[in-house]
């Protein structure tokens, strides 16, 4: 069966249920058996919408889990139901890079979370203008060179790239500082985060939990940066089975007597976290060279020439145009109709101040996703003639 057959709108209107929210800003819509209830605040929290489930065959209401970060709340939302369980979302009277959200209630993505978490789940996605390119995974054992290339790249192209920061439970190093080089964080913090939804990927590395979050990733891409993120190859894994399509790198050195050397030039490790690094180091060297995750092998002997090797692989020219899609904003009405035609959403301004200019929203060449961001957006003003 088609997914986009399973869902249709039954209605789609304001303030009408009876579930005791009780506020007029709450917008319902009804696929199949259920009601989802969209509302001013999540959890008793004003800062976020809150999302109810009605089940009309048990008569049950329910809360869901909620991933992603949502919108805050505002003076009131259309709704309207897409394909492949998504609900768009229009906050009524906001400028267009905070208007377009997406709430899945039974994408790919929410079904795999209901199954892995064994409760309801429902997940935000913020429409986004644009494509972003590519993000760039780069993995290797430790000490051989990815945090140099990585500084490299980015000084030489500081508005072209950003760097994911990611979190870690490992202390920081003296000249690490919080929030630039890593999250540092507690454990019990970073586990609570993980099981809400908020990352992309963790995984265990030299005893230590390392993990991206989604806002990691995404405030980069927002800038209009090309994203970078340095993680283990296992998290590079959880990367490639994600729906983020990243180009993924692993940076080899020339030899383990060269890695060990240059681990404890660097001197930033204990003898013991050394040798833990170079046990681990030979199994990931294997892993990265034949799991197949990887689509660019690098051999960072002479450093220059490495960078020289990453610069082409990626394509760059010291005349490469700096990333990202400028786009003039567009405020959607406070006052508006939106009617559904395919993939193309119209949004009509009424009440008084009506221009009779009509936007319109094309959905055709979405990408992404939640929990996170939803790109492609192509959001138009038809004047009226
Ligand atoms: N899976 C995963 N690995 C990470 C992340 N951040 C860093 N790592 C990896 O963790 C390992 C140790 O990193 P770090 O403690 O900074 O030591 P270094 O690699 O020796 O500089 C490296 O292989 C990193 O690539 C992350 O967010 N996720
Ligand atoms: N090609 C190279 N030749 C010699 N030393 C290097 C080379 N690349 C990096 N280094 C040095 O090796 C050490 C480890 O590099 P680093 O970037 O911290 O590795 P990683 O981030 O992979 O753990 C640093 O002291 C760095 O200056």
């Amino acid at each position: 069966m088609g997914e986009a057959a399973a869902f249709f709108v039954d209605h789609l209107v304001n303030g009408q249920h009876t579930n005791g929210f009780g506020e007029d800003r709450d917008t319902t819509v009804q696929i199949g058996d259920r009601s989802y209830v969209i509302d001013g605040s999540h959890e008793g929290n004003p800062l976020f919408l809150g999302v109810q489930i009605h089940d009309k065959t048990t008569n049950k209401w329910s809360i869901p889990t909620v991933l992603g970060t949502g919108p805050k709340p505002c003076k009131g939302y259309s709704a309207i139901v897409l394909k492949q369980g998504r609900i768009l979302v229009i906050k009524k009277g906001s400028a267009s890079d905070d208007s377009i959200w997406f709430l899945e209630v039974d994408s790919p993505f929410v079904r795999e979370q209901r199954k892995l978490l064994g409760r309801e789940v429902v997940a935000w996605s913020k429409g986004v203008r644009g494509n972003a390119e590519k993000p760039i995974v780069i993995s290797g054992p430790s000490g051989v060179g990815k945090g140099t290339l990585i500084t490299m790249l980015m000084k030489e192209f500081p508005s072209m790239f950003g760097f994911s920061v990611s979190h870690t439970t490992r202390s920081p190093r003296c000249m690490e500082k919080n929030g630039v080089h890593y999250h540092f964080t507690d454990k019990t913090v970073m586990e609570k985060e993980i099981n809400d939804g908020k990352f992309l990927e963790f995984a265990s590395v030299h005893g230590n939990l390392y993990g991206t979050s989604i806002e990691s990733v995404e405030v980069v891409t927002d800038s209009g940066k090309r994203c970078i993120l340095d993680i283990d190859v296992q998290g590079a894994r959880s990367v490639k089975a994600s729906s983020l399509d990243a180009v993924f790198i692993f940076v080899c050195p020339p030899s383990m007597k060269e890695l060990e050397d240059r681990l404890r030039a660097r001197g930033t490790e204990t003898e013991e976290q050394i040798q833990k690094r170079l046990r681990n180091a030979e199994a990931e060297i294997k892993a990265g060279k034949s799991s197949g995750i990887f689509e660019h092998i690098l051999y960072n002997d002479n450093l220059e020439e490495c960078y020289k090797n990453l610069k082409n692989l990626l394509g760059i020219n010291d005349d490469a145009p700096v990333n990202g899609v400028e786009v003039e904003g567009i405020n959607l009405p406070k006052e508006h109709t939106v009617t559904k035609k395919e993939d193309k959403i119209m949004i009509q301004e009424t009440g008084e101040a009506t221009k009779n200019d009509m936007i319109v929203l094309d959905l055709s060449s979405i990408n992404g996703g939640a929990p996170g961001r939803t790109r492609g957006i192509v959001l138009d003003t038809v004047k009226s003639s």
